[in-house]
């Protein structure tokens, strides 16, 4: 039978693995090694449940349940997010203890009704309600648009823990619950980038939320996520390193992807990575179509700048890099520069088209340059995209 995991005095997880999770969210996250769906118990005078589980593990997090409460019943359970993958086992919950009490955020109750059609006479809250449940009283804050509109964290006063629902998760699936077994490394890393490809559009609400916690001066010393481990040790440099997130906080470095049949476009990023590169910036180089897109979403959190290149096909960009520019436009990002290249034969119409759409993302170009190039490019051609991409380093320095 599978066990609960105590992580305070009256407070369990019960939640489940999912090992073989490697697309989280659909295809717009590959993750390397599965994630957790975290649900978590406090027993008290009413024993409350904090999210469920996507729904095929609900029995996995009923036998966790059971394993501390026996059939005693739940009174109630706190819904702060309504997405699937922490509210798919609620109808099975309701049907298990139709009895419970379920609270969520005003937006929430409205999604759980969209989804579940059912009216479980949900409790709505907002950001200072408060529920008392015996010695702990929870109190609720909502986090609208991290990551839905309905996101809400839980705050245990008298026990100094926070459940903060998708804000601070990272995709580590394991039995070691907490951030210390792991290193502080890989636990900012992969919550670097759980944010790049989940929080990132909306690094605005994320940075007043953090300022909005720091000002209500809580004390906190555990910091309980849907996905991934708890965090206890490292939540100072955690919350430093969100705060440089949500402001996209960034160093000496260039992100250049790009998309190409005959290597005339590679050979192109390849002659600027090594002007750049070899100018004392950082610089990562992509093809994008063999590239985890949640790896370059990551690398480009702390970049200065990107460069986007592609071939002409058909007279258009590839598929892939225009995908890309639409996700770089939804991500809202701020404070970067970019600048698009590529090789065309007869219609040379790409490049412009690149740099239109990086300036509608959001990015400032980093020269009026066209960088077109007509089929194969010369020795000669190289070297002067070699001189470029050093010039680009020495400005991207002055950054
Ligand atoms: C399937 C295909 C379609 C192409 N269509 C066009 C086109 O419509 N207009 C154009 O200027 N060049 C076209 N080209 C030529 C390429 O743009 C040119 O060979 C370029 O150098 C390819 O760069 P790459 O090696 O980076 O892919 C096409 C090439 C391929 C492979």
């Amino acid at each position: 039978m599978k066990q609960a995991i105590q992580i305070k005095e009256n407070m369990y997880w019960v939640g489940v693995h999912d090992f073989n999770c490697r697309h989280f969210h659909g295809d717009i996250f590959p993750i390397e090694e599965g994630t957790t769906y975290n649900a978590y118990l406090i027993v008290d005078e009413q024993i409350t449940l904090i999210d469920t589980v996507e729904e095929e593990f609900f029995d996995i997090m009923m036998e966790r349940i059971r394993s501390v409460i026996g059939d005693q019943p739940i009174h109630n359970v706190i819904c702060q997010h309504a997405e699937p993958d922490h509210s798919g086992g609620f109808v099975k919950f309701m049907q298990a203890y139709p009895d419970a009490h379920p609270y969520a955020s005003n937006a929430g109750v409205g999604i759980m009704l969209k989804q579940y059609f059912k009216d479980y006479d949900y409790r709505k809250v907002k950001t200072g309600d408060t529920l008392n449940i015996g010695k702990n009283t929870l109190t609720f804050v909502e986090m609208p648009l991290i990551h839905w509109p309905d996101n809400m964290l839980t705050y245990v006063a008298q026990q100094k823990i926070v459940f903060s629902n998708d804000a601070f998760g990272q995709h580590i699936c394991s039995y070691d619950m907490f951030d210390d077994a792991h290193g502080l490394d890989k636990c900012l890393d992969r919550a670097k980038n759980y944010y790049a490809n989940i929080v990132m559009p909306y690094g605005t609400q994320v940075a007043n939320k953090l300022k909005q916690i720091k000002d209500m001066n809580l004390e906190i010393d555990m910091i309980a996520p849907a996905h991934g481990v708890i965090w206890r040790t490292y939540i100072e440099e955690m919350l430093a390193a969100y705060e440089d997130f949500a402001t996209f906080k960034s160093k000496d470095k260039v992100v250049i992807v790009y998309e190409s049949v005959w290597k005339h476009t590679q050979q192109m990023a390849e002659a600027l990575a090594e002007g750049i590169g070899r100018n004392g910036v950082c610089v990562k180089v992509f093809k994008y179509s063999m590239t985890s897109p949640a790896l370059v979403m990551k690398e480009l959190m702390d970049a200065k700048a990107i460069l986007v290149g592609s071939g002409c096909y058909n007279n258009v960009m590839a598929i892939d890099i225009s995908g890309f520019l639409e996700k770089l436009k939804s991500c809202k990002i701020k404070g970067k520069k970019a600048l698009g290249f590529g090789s065309y034969g007869w219609f040379n119409g790409v490049t412009k088209e690149i740099n239109a759409r990086l300036e509608s993302a959001g990015f400032t170009l980093l020269t009026d340059d066209v960088l077109s190039q007509n089929y194969t490019p010369s020795e000669e051609d190289l070297d002067k995209l070699m001189e470029l991409g050093k010039q680009l380093a020495e400005e991207i320095k002055t950054m």
